[in-house]
């Protein structure tokens, strides 16, 4: 290309290779998507969310001795410390619990025990300590918009089970606790999305881990990210029965507005993940014999498919499923973070490892050169 030559444009990067990755790969014309080699239907279907997460940060299954010494420390570091207590009850609580979620990480990354030499030792112990803390923080959040005090970790559940048990004060049945747990395990890591990117790109600078998540948390926040599986549940609501899609959707197409929790960057024939979550669904709504959200979820996605071809993503089944299993639509995105926690400090570890500064071009379309008027 010469000067005079116009660059090519990627509007959002869009089919754009701009590292290797050894943590995922997507195949969208397989629809498949693996963790380190292992199918996510798989790990889903036999693996606890522990486990996902030492393969994610490790490369390898943990052994049971691995994965005892793992979860030890896991339990042991899921208490808030007073400081971060007394942050958290002086976030207003009618922010977006979202804000919660990267202004306690941004506090944490002011109160970190180790010294900041980004070393991947040093790197993964700071990632286990924000995955052992977030869903303290997470469920302690949802209680005080309830009016409710917070219920402190029980060092003797599993990390699915205790984040339930400080939700809600109890253990559900099985069922949902399956289903919660295939969900974290779905959600947890997902190759150069935007988020990822993000803190891929923070990281890139020498920047620090706590930044870089952060950074990777305001970006999940959006609607055409992870904020969709709140939008969703809002939109199902809006729907109420289905025998109102038809209805609903004719207004939505009519004003050309985007259809929540369908379409993807990268899978143009259906999210690889979205079988999975809609069986875990369908448990779910069996389980509490509760089949409305279901309905409206299978007659949308019929419609959907007729009229557009587009197909949903792991934010539709999610949606409805933490509904149902009692969470507050605000804490959707925030659940995702405590999954996704896994997948992007795997890739700020590995971007440490073997990094470039991330810095792309621009093509000035602004005003031409002019004087300032003395
Ligand atoms: C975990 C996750 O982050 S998964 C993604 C969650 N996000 C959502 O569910 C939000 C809704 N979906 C979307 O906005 C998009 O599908 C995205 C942002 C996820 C991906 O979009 P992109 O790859 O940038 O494609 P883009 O938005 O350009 O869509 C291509 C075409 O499909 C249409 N389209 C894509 N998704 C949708 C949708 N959900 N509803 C209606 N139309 C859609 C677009 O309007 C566009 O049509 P056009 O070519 O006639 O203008
Ligand atoms: O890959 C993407 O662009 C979005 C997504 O599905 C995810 O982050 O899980």
């Amino acid at each position: 290309m010469t000067s005079t030559e116009a660059p090519e444009i990627r509007k959002g990067l869009a089919g754009v290779v701009v590292d290797n990755t050894a943590i995922s790969k997507v195949v969208p014309e397989t629809n498949s998507l693996t963790y380190r080699g292992y199918a996510v239907q798989d790990l889903a279907a036999h693996c606890s969310f522990e486990e996902v997460a030492y393969l994610l940060w490790h490369g390898e299954l943990p052994t049971p001795s691995q994965l005892q010494q793992f979860s030890q420390k896991e339990r042991a570091s899921r208490r808030l410390d007073r400081a971060g207590e007394s942050v958290l009850t002086r976030i207003p609580d009618n922010c977006h619990p979202m804000d919660v979620c990267r202004t306690m990480i941004s506090f944490l990354g002011t109160t970190d025990p180790d010294e900041d030499v980004p070393t991947p030792q040093a790197n993964l112990a700071k990632a286990q300590r924000m995955f052992a803390v977030l869903p303290t923080i997470v469920a302690a959040d949802m209680r005080r918009r309830r009016g409710l005090e917070p219920i402190a970790p029980h060092h003797g559940y599993g990390y699915a089970e205790n984040f339930l048990n400080m939700c809600f004060g109890s253990v559900p049945d099985p069922v949902i606790v399956k289903a919660f747990e295939q969900s974290l395990i779905l959600y947890a890591e997902h190759s150069f999305n935007a988020s990822t990117f993000a803190a891929r790109v923070v990281t890139s600078t020498t920047s620090d881990i706590y930044s870089a998540v952060t950074a990777a948390i305001g970006a999940l926040k959006g609607s055409l990210h992870g904020g969709a599986n709140e939008a969703v549940m809002h939109d199902m609501i809006d729907i109420d029965r289905p025998e109102r899609v038809t209805e609903w959707l004719d207004g939505m197409r009519e004003r050309k507005e985007k259809i929540m929790g369908f379409g993807h960057r990268v899978y143009k024939n259906g999210d690889s993940r979205v079988p999975t979550m809609h069986e875990a669904l369908v448990r779910v709504s069996d389980h509490l014999g509760e089949p409305k959200w279901l309905a409206i979820y299978d007659e949308l996605a019929r419609q959907m498919d007729e009229r557009t071809g587009i197909k949903p993503n792991l934010d539709f089944p999610t949606g409805p499923a933490y509904h149902l299993m009692g969470f507050d639509i605000g804490s959707f995105t925030p659940i995702f973070v405590m999954a996704r926690v896994t997948g992007w400090t795997a890739h700020i570890i590995e971007q440490t490892g073997d990094n470039a500064l991330i810095r792309p071009l621009s093509a000035y379309n602004g005003s031409p050169q002019r004087p300032v008027k003395a």
